[in-house]
C-alpha cells in the first residue's frame, strides 16, 4: 500500500474489545466493514436448522473476518464469536473498495487470501466425509496445537468446550465427551476439567493418517 492508504486504512480504523463469548457479527448480516483480528480467537460458525453450531474455521491473529461478503455484496455466511477475549480492528467498507480498485498489490494480497480461505473450506468438507469421528477429533486437538500451542504445563493453550470441539469435527456432544474420554483412558491426552494436554503426538497423527 502507498503511504497515502495506508494512512487512509489507519484513520478510518476503530479499534474494539470484545468479550469472551461476544458476537462480533452474525450469519446473514449486512457488513459495513471488515474485522482484522489482532487479538484472540473467534470460532466462524453456522447454525442449521436443527440446532447445530457447525465451527467452519477457528480466526486468531492476522486474520480478516467478512472480507467474502464484502466483496461479494452478500450478507455474511457465517457468524463470528469469541471465543476467548479478543481485540478486534475494524475498516469500513469503502476504504477496502477503494484499495482494491486503486492497488492491485492489495487486490493481489486479498485474492491469495481467499484462495487459501478456499482450500481450507475444501479440506474441510473431504475430512468430514473421508474421516471418523475418532479422526477428527484427534486431527482438531493436533490443529489447536499446531496453532496455538501449549502452555508452561503442557496443557493446550486454546481450551475449548467440549461442546465447541463437537461442533468443529461436526459431531453430538455426546460423541465427543466419549472418545476424549477414550483417548484419556488409552494415554493419548490429559484432561483436567476443560484443559487438555496432548501426551502421544505420534499415536494421534497415525490415528489420523488411518495406520
Ligand atoms: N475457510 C473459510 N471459510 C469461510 N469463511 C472464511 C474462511 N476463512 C475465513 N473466512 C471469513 O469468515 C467470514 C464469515 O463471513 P463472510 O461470509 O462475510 O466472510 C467470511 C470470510 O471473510
Amino acid at each position: 500500500m502507498s503511504k497515502e492508504e495506508l494512512k487512509a486504512v489507519s484513520d478510518s480504523k476503530v479499534t474494539k474489545q470484545v468479550k469472551k463469548g461476544e458476537m462480533i457479527f452474525d450469519e446473514g448480516e449486512k457488513l459495513n466493514g471488515v474485522y482484522c483480528v489482532r487479538g484472540g480467537v473467534s470460532k466462524l460458525s453456522k447454525l442449521s436448522p436443527n440446532g447445530k453450531d457447525q465451527i467452519v474455521k477457528l480466526a486468531s491473529k492476522g486474520e480478516v473476518l467478512g472480507q467474502r461478503s464484502v466483496i461479494a455484496e452478500e450478507s455474511s455466511n457465517l457468524s463470528a464469536t469469541a471465543i476467548n477475549d479478543m481485540e478486534v480492528c475494524f475498516i469500513p467498507k469503502e476504504i477496502i473498495v477503494s484499495t482494491l480498485h486503486k492497488n492491485p498489490d492489495f487486490t493481489y494480497e486479498v485474492l491469495r487470501h481467499m484462495a487459501h480461505d478456499l482450500k481450507e473450506a475444501d479440506d474441510v468438507i473431504v475430512n468430514m466425509s473421508q474421516k471418523s469421528v475418532k479422526q477428527r477429533i484427534a486431527e482438531a486437538l493436533l490443529y489447536m496445537k499446531t496453532h496455538f500451542g501449549e502452555d508452561k504445563e503442557g496443557y493446550l493453550a486454546l481450551v475449548l468446550s467440549r461442546e465447541d470441539i463437537a461442533n468443529v469435527v461436526g459431531t453430538a456432544t455426546e460423541s465427543c465427551i466419549r472418545i476424549l474420554s477414550e483417548f484419556r483412558k488409552e494415554k493419548l491426552i490429559r484432561t483436567t476439567g476443560k484443559r487438555m494436554a496432548i501426551l502421544e503426538e505420534r499415536k494421534l497423527q497415525d490415528l489420523v493418517d488411518g495406520f
